[in-house]
C-alpha cells in the first residue's frame, strides 16, 4: 500500500504536535520512524492509522484520503499495534488474536476456514502457538506484545504500523520479530528507539520537535552529526563483517 503524507500538521487543543510533514512510503517498503522522546512518532503513527485527524494536510492510502475510507475497509487494510496497547477483557490468547479477523466478519459473512488459517499463521509467526489457551492477564509483558503483533498479523493487512514493537522483548525475540517484520511482503512503518534496529529499514524518517528533520536510507540519515544534533549523543558508526554498519554510543552530549 502506498502512503502519502501531505503537508500534515496535527494538534491537541492548541498544542501543535506535528508540523508540516510531507513524505511518501512506497508499497512493500519497510520505513523506520525514529526521534527522541516526545518528537511525535506515536502521533504520526496514529495519523497513519486514521486514529488522529490532521488539523492541516492529509494522509492518502493508495491515493484515497484515509479519513474518507470506511472504518471497516480501513481495518481490513491497516493494522496498528500501539505502544501501550492493553486489554482489560478476560480473554484467552486465541480469542485475542481472533479479534484481528473482526473486520472481515458480518451477519452475512461468518467465521470461515480462512480465518482459522490467518489466526494460526499469526500465532506461529510470533511463536505463541503453545500459549493459545492461556488467559491474557497471566502473560508476561513480552508475551503480551507478541500476542498484539499476532492480532495485527491476523488482520492480514496491506499496511502494518508498529509503535516500538520490540519493547518488553528479550534479545532473541527482538531479533526474531525484526526478522519477521523484515520478511513481510507488505508496507511496514515501525517506530523504533533502537537505532541499530533502524539500520535494517529500507528508509528512515527522523522526527524532531514534531517536524520531519531528515529522511533517507539508514546510512544517509544516521550520521554522527545528526545523532549529535537530534539525539544529543556522541556516536560512532563502524562496519561489521556482514557488510552492514553498527552504531556505538559513547556518551550523552
Ligand atoms: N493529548 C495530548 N495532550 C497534550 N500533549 C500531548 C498529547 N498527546 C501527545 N502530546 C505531546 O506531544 C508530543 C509528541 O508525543 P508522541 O507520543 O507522539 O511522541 P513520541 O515521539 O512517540 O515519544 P516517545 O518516544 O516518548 O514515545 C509529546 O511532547 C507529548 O507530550
Amino acid at each position: 500500500m502506498r502512503i502519502e503524507v501531505e503537508a500534515l500538521s496535527a494538534r491537541v487543543h492548541r498544542t501543535p504536535l506535528l508540523q508540516d510533514i510531507t513524505l511518501r512510503i512506497e508499497p512493500g517498503e519497510l520505513f523506520g520512524l525514529i526521534g527522541p522522546n516526545g518528537s511525535g512518532k506515536s502521533t504520526l503513527m496514529r495519523c497513519l492509522a486514521g486514529l488522529h485527524r490532521a488539523s492541516i494536510g492529509r494522509v492518502l492510502a493508495e491515493g484515497a484520503d484515509l479519513v474518507r475510507i470506511p472504518a471497516r475497509t480501513r481495518a481490513q487494510r491497516i493494522a496498528f499495534v500501539e505502544q501501550q496497547a492493553d486489554t482489560t477483557d478476560r480473554l484467552t490468547v486465541l480469542e485475542a488474536v481472533e479479534l484481528g479477523r473482526t473486520p472481515y466478519l458480518s451477519p452475512l459473512r461468518g467465521w470461515r476456514g480462512v480465518d482459522d488459517a490467518a489466526v494460526s499463521d499469526a500465532l506461529g509467526a510470533v511463536e505463541m502457538t503453545a500459549f493459545t489457551d492461556r488467559l491474557w492477564h497471566t502473560l508476561s509483558g513480552g508475551e503480551r506484545q507478541r500476542v498484539h503483533i499476532a492480532r495485527a498479523l491476523a488482520q492480514t493487512p496491506d499496511l502494518l504500523l508498529l509503535d516500538e514493537p520490540t519493547n518488553h522483548l528479550d534479545i532473541r525475540h527482538q531479533l526474531s520479530l525484526m526478522e519477521l517484520v523484515g520478511s513481510l511482503p507488505i508496507t511496514r512503518v515501525v517506530a523504533l528507539h533502537d537505532l541499530n534496529q533502524a539500520m535494517a529499514c529500507d528508509r528512515i524518517g527522523v522526527l524532531s520537535g514534531g517536524r520531519l528533520f531528515a529522511i533517507g536510507s539508514p546510512t544517509e540519515v544516521l550520521s554522527e552529526p545528526l545523532l549529535a544534533e537530534v539525539f544529543g549523543v556522541s556516536a560512532m558508526r563502524h562496519a561489521v563483517p556482514d557488510g552492514s554498519s553498527r552504531l556505538h554510543f559513547s556518551h550523552a552530549l
